[in-house]
């Protein structure tokens, strides 16, 4: 049994909280950002603005309280959007014991810092141990109890056990790996080729283009992540060419999908807006994936593309006629 805190309740949190009630020895706590959703969460029984058609068990404690969320949890898993988990960890760090285990489920990098979400939550946690979540998993198949497999990585193995156990499940199927970097950036920079491979979609250009791009995108995510100190055989796990093909291909993904509107020419504005609150994690990590990437000298031809898209710099067809009139080179 263990008390496990969910601090984010969108889709993946609520999913998430879903799933780890299904080991019913769990004590679970689910943190909303604001009040009015924890309340309509309690109310209801179901996140009707993430994770519309579960359940939400009533053993599950709701609260927009954050301390309160976090007292006594054994293990602190971070579902919110990357971008809101600074802000998060600075008001939790304070009243955080150095046992309890932070576990991060967000897929990002941090704006302007380029920080990875590990290195985040290091940043106030400095003595706490820290793990991350990878893989390919979209909320709702989760919450569907349909099968998954997931990465979760902490430099730690007795703690990697732990974890592995506790967040298992008969339709949840754990591995372990020590390379944190290596799970967090395949996680985070799949969602910008999945951006890519959303525009490729809408130009309406075909299986090979798309193919060709998962590939030469899993080229430029495991450059950058090696780089950044991260193994390349993670790249070609789960949390690497695994997620990446989900988030390319999957109709569930909102990376993708934001980028097949771009690519039917709609505007980023009007896109995003249509999303109703939901994070498309690509957006806004696209920039700082590429400020990493210099930072390491790491070429990275598609996130620059990407990158230019998304700042209305470049038309969709014109960033794809740069890809493919780049300067010949080897595989
Ligand atoms: N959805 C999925 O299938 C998966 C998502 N992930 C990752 O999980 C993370 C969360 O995504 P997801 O659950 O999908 O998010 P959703 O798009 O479902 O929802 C966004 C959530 O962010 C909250 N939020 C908005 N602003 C803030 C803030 N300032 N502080 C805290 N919370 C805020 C919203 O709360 P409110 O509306 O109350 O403001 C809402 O709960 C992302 O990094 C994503 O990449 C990982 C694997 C799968
Ligand atoms: O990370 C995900 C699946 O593993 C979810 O992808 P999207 O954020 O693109 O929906």
């Amino acid at each position: 049994m263990s008390r496990i805190s969910v601090i984010g309740a969108g889709a993946w949190g609520t999913a998430l909280t879903v799933s780890l009630a299904r080991r019913t020895e769990h004590q679970l706590t689910l943190w909303a950002h604001t009040a009015d959703h924890a309340k309509e969460l309690f109310v209801s029984g179901e996140n009707k603005r993430y994770l519309p058609g579960f359940v939400l068990p009533a053993t599950v404690n709701v609260t927009a309280d954050l301390a309160a969320a976090v007292e006594g949890a054994e293990i602190i898993l971070f579902a919110t959007p990357s971008q809101s988990l600074r802000p998060v960890i600075q008001q939790i760090a304070p009243s955080l014991k150095k046992a309890q285990v932070l576990l991060s489920a967000a897929k990002g990098i941090e704006e302007k810092t380029f920080l990875r979400m590990s290195q985040v939550l290091c940043e106030f946690a400095p003595e706490n141990p820290i793990a991350v979540l990878g893989g390919p998993s979209f909320a709702q198949e989760v919450a569907a109890a349909m099968p998954t497999a997931l990465t979760v990585a902490i430099d730690n193995e007795p703690l990697s056990k732990r974890l592995q156990d506790d967040l298992g499940s008969a339709s949840l199927r754990v591995y372990r790996n020590d390379d944190v970097p290596g799970v967090e950036l395949g996680g985070a920079l799949k969602n910008v080729i999945a951006l890519a491979a959303g525009v490729v979609t809408g130009l309406e250009l075909g299986h090979n283009a798309a193919a060709a791009l998962i590939t030469r995108g899993i080229a430029e995510i495991t450059r950058l992540a090696v780089a950044c100190g991260g193994r390349r055989d993670t790249m070609s796990g789960l949390s690497g060419v695994g997620d990446l093909v989900l988030t390319c291909t999957g109709n569930l993904s909102r990376n993708r999908t934001v980028g097949i509107e771009l690519g039917r020419g709609r505007k980023l504005e009007a896109i995003l807006a249509s999303l109703n609150g939901k994070v498309a994690e690509g957006v806004r990590s696209t920039t700082a994936a590429l400020g990493l990437a210099a930072r390491y000298g790491v070429e990275m031809p598609i996130t620059e593309q990407m990158n230019a898209i998304l700042l209305d710099h470049t038309s969709p067809q014109e960033a794809i006629r740069e890809l493919m009139s780049r300067p010949g080179r080897t595989e």
